[in-house]
């Protein structure tokens, strides 16, 4: 396979996009515009739910050529063959995801401080999610704000491929690639807005501008 494009990863939240259809809607003109990865992340969603638009989600970024990687649900993963998943410190530990999933799908570990850096099991996972770098209202149980020199610190001491997350708009992002950052991943930024297009391709060239 090959390796993850972190550039502008998206997460895609029900109630932001509204609901199934919202999401699929959102994923393909994402996806079209300038979205590298998508994340399936429905903190309060039954499985048969996430089975249903996990599959969906599924067919459709195939079609465009762009990995899902499913947020905390690994029998999720398995069940329809996505490119992998995302998981926080309280989730399932990689150690068991990994034996789970073998060896070829990607596993994605958040990290908001230096000592779970230093915990990361990097033969183990892929890429890490680092935050919330901003103040985010789309994850209440998010941890502590980290802002952006604390950020550059976590940049200078990582050792895997890393997204920064939470509260990431327009304009924010050149800052963020400087420090290190191999992408960005953001929900409110592109999820319930108006013209999905227009502000994915803004944000793709902004880390494009950022990287030249
Ligand atoms: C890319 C990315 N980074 C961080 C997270 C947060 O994961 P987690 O800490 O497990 O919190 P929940 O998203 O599960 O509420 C993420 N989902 N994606
Ligand atoms: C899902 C998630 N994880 C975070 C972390 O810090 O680990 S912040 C976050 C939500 C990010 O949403 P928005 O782009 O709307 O701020
Ligand atoms: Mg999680």
């Amino acid at each position: 396979m090959n390796p993850l494009d972190l550039s502008l990863y998206l997460v895609l939240d029900p109630d932001l996009c509204g609901g199934h259809n919202g999401m699929l809607d959102t994923a393909r003109l994402a996806a079209r515009h300038g979205v590298t990865v998508v994340q399936l992340r429905a903190p309060k969603w039954k499985k048969r739910q996430w089975l249903q638009t996990a599959t969906a989600l599924k067919a459709l970024l195939d079609q465009e050529g762009v990995p899902l990687i499913i947020n905390d649900q690994v029998d999720i993963a398995l069940a329809v063959d996505a490119a992998g998943v995302h998981l926080g410190q309280a989730d399932l530990p990689p150690e068991t995801a990994r034996r789970l999933l073998g060896p070829n799908k990607i596993i994605g570990l958040s990290t908001s401080n230096v000592a779970h850096l230093g915990g990361a099991p990097l033969d183990l996972i892929d890429y890490i999610g680092v935050g919330p770098v901003y103040a985010t209202t789309t994850k209440l149980d998010a941890e502590p704000v980290i802002g952006l020199e604390q950020f550059g610190v976590l940049m200078g001491a990582k050792r895997l491929p890393a997204v920064a997350i939470g509260g990431i708009k327009a304009g924010m992002i050149a800052p963020l690639i400087k420090a290190g950052a191999d992408g960005v991943a953001v929900v409110s930024a592109i999820c319930g807005q108006t013209d999905i297009p227009l502000v994915t391709r803004a944000l793709s060239d902004e880390i494009a501008g950022a990287r030249a």
